[in-house]
């Protein structure tokens, strides 16, 4: 059976376009100001109206209170919440009982010792992403979207109770190496279908979905 592909980061018609005619299962529009895939509501909203039932529309959001929380979904149709700052287990229960969306909650990782993290996440999240961790030495860095892998070896033979994705630094060239290696059938992608940051390549999109049909 093909991977499940989320493209996060979602940001023009023409990339919309190829993830869900591409057969993307999930698309990211990103909400963290410091982003260069940041979304305003209005324009996240257009977009977000014209996906098919088909395709989940998931919304990326990075330590936001409840009142930003209900303002985004008072604008924007979403069926699912990124959390990809520091909520804890007891704010992700929160969010997801206080809003009644399902939420994915992203784990931070570079060593082993990070994924025992995800441990406290299984009774309250609907999904787990495992995002790679930039080094202390990477300035500037964002919560995500940073290009950069981890060692896709810690994952192997690992499983958990919950859906859970692979993120990091994946592109069209490691996608298959990726998979193999840390045995993840959901799979979630920013940089690696784009020129550069925020300016995603509609061909790459689809190069990369069908590379995950074969996979
Ligand atoms: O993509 C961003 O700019 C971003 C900013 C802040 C928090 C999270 C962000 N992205 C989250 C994602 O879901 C990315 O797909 C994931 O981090 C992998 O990114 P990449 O290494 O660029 O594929």
């Amino acid at each position: 059976m093909a991977i499940e592909v989320k493209i996060c980061g979602i940001n023009s018609a023409e990339s919309l376009a190829a993830a869900v005619e591409g057969g993307a299962g999930l698309i990211g529009f990103n909400f963290y100001r410091r982003s260069p895939r940041f979304l305003t509501h209005d324009a996240a909203a257009a977009l977000a109206r014209t996906v098919p039932a088909t395709v989940k529309r998931v919304g990326l959001i990075v330590d936001l209170d409840n009142e930003a929380i209900a303002t985004l979904l008072a604008a924007v149709p979403l069926d699912m919440l990124q959390l990809h700052g520091s909520e804890d287990p007891t704010r992700v229960a929160a969010i997801r009982a206080r809003f009644r969306k399902p939420v994915m909650k992203a784990i931070p990782v570079a060593r082993a010792e990070d994924l025992a993290v995800a441990d406290a996440y299984l009774a309250v999240a609907d999904r787990l992403l495992f995002d790679a961790k930039p080094p202390p030495s990477m300035k500037d860095a964002l919560p995500g979207g940073n290009a950069i892998s981890f060692d896709w070896r810690l994952l192997q033979g690992r499983d958990w109770s919950k859906p859970w994705m692979l993120s990091g630094g994946l592109t069209p060239d490691n996608l298959a190496e990726a998979v193999a290696i840390s045995g993840a059938r959901r799979v979630d992608l920013a940089s690696g279908v784009e020129d550069r940051p925020g300016l995603k390549n509609p061909a790459k999109i689809r190069a990369l979905l069908d590379l995950a049909k074969t996979l």
